[in-house]
């Protein structure tokens, strides 16, 4: 086991607990995805992975050794974890290369200029070598970080929200270089995230925290396909949640449905069209049935009324 934590215990403030016996197994080799909406824990746990904090009970183990937070050691992280929070701590006056080669050796010159250059492309900042980093963008700065970080080949590394910063095309870019580099050098990452959608092709486990609590802990598949509640469905985008009465009024198998879950059909239940609008890859509708509204996408633009069926 690459990293646990067992019986964990932790409260920044006396009046408001957040992690009550927290526990939690990561297996080598995997890309795992610490998910949850804003404030329900993700970076205060990362920080106390990193060692940035110190716990009140319990333990964590990285790679068989027992971790300690600051006051049981005052230098944060081991040599085979990486951590990159959401303040990213450049050297400001040196270039993006220097600070992505601030943990290479010097000795073979050639091999380390080669290695910033890999790096470098990976995180897509190829042509910002001699830029200083007070020039870059929050998210180009992140990006820095990130190839720091990639340079020791770390067994653990662990990514604070890293594709917030990012436009789309970049994310694109950056989700697949980053991905492949790291399964290519056999490094296991954990990233915090509060939305899964781009990034659940390259997942090899989802954990969801919702106020402190682990309410989740499944393959990317399994967690959309059968997610604990309405808060974890809601992590995928949008969907439609059905309370008790209305799963029984439509027989439902199960209480959420992603729009694409749901198609227009002969024999399906009655629904009014109150919405239908262009949605690039798809026409995004509202439609009410059972005084119910519902949200699902189609190839074509719908009207007046559709009979539609539950996937
Ligand atoms: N230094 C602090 N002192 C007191 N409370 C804090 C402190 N840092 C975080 N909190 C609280 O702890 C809870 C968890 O915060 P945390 O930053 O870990 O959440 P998060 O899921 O990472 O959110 P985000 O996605 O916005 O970064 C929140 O309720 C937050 O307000």
């Amino acid at each position: 086991m690459l990293l646990e934590i067992n019986n964990l215990y932790f409260s920044h403030t006396k009046e408001k607990p957040l992690f009550q016996n927290l526990n939690l197994r990561f297996e080598a080799g995997r890309i795992i995805a610490l998910a949850g909406e804003s404030g329900c824990g993700k970076s205060t746990l990362l920080s106390l992975m990193y060692g940035l904090l110190d716990w009140e009970s319990g333990e964590i183990i990285f790679d068989g050794k027992k971790l300690f937070g600051p006051k049981g050691n005052l230098v944060p992280g081991e040599a085979d974890m990486k951590f990159v929070a959401q303040n990213f701590d450049l050297m400001p006056y040196a270039t993006v290369a220097e600070n992505v080669g601030k943990f290479i050796s010097n000795i073979n010159l050639a091999q380390k200029k080669e290695t910033v250059a890999e790096l470098l492309e990976v995180v897509g900042l190829s042509e910002y070598a001699d830029v200083l980093p007070k020039y870059l963008s929050g998210g180009q700065q992140q990006r820095v970080a990130i190839a720091r970080a990639l340079s020791v080949l770390p067994k653990l590394l662990i990514l604070d929200e890293p594709f917030s910063n990012l436009d789309f095309p970049r994310k694109i870019e950056l989700r697949e270089k980053l991905f492949s580099y790291v399964k290519q050098n056999n490094i296991s990452l954990i990233i915090s995230t509060h939305e899964l959608q781009d990034i659940i092709p390259w997942l090899d486990q989802i954990i969801v925290l919702q106020n402190g609590r682990l309410i989740q802990n499944d393959s990317p598949e399994e967690t959309f396909r059968s997610p604990y509640n309405a808060y974890v469905a809601k992590l995928f985008g949008e969907v439609n949640i059905f309370n008790e009465k209305e799963i029984s009024d439509f027989s439902l198998k199960k209480f959420s449905y992603y729009p694409k879950e749901i198609s227009i059909s002969e024999n399906g239940i009655e629904a009014e069209v109150l919405e239908s609008r262009f949605a690039g890859n798809y026409y995004w509708n509202k439609v009410k049935a059972k005084d119910k509204e519902i949200i699902l996408y189609t190839d074509e633009k719908l009207s007046a009324s559709v009979n539609i069926s539950f996937i």
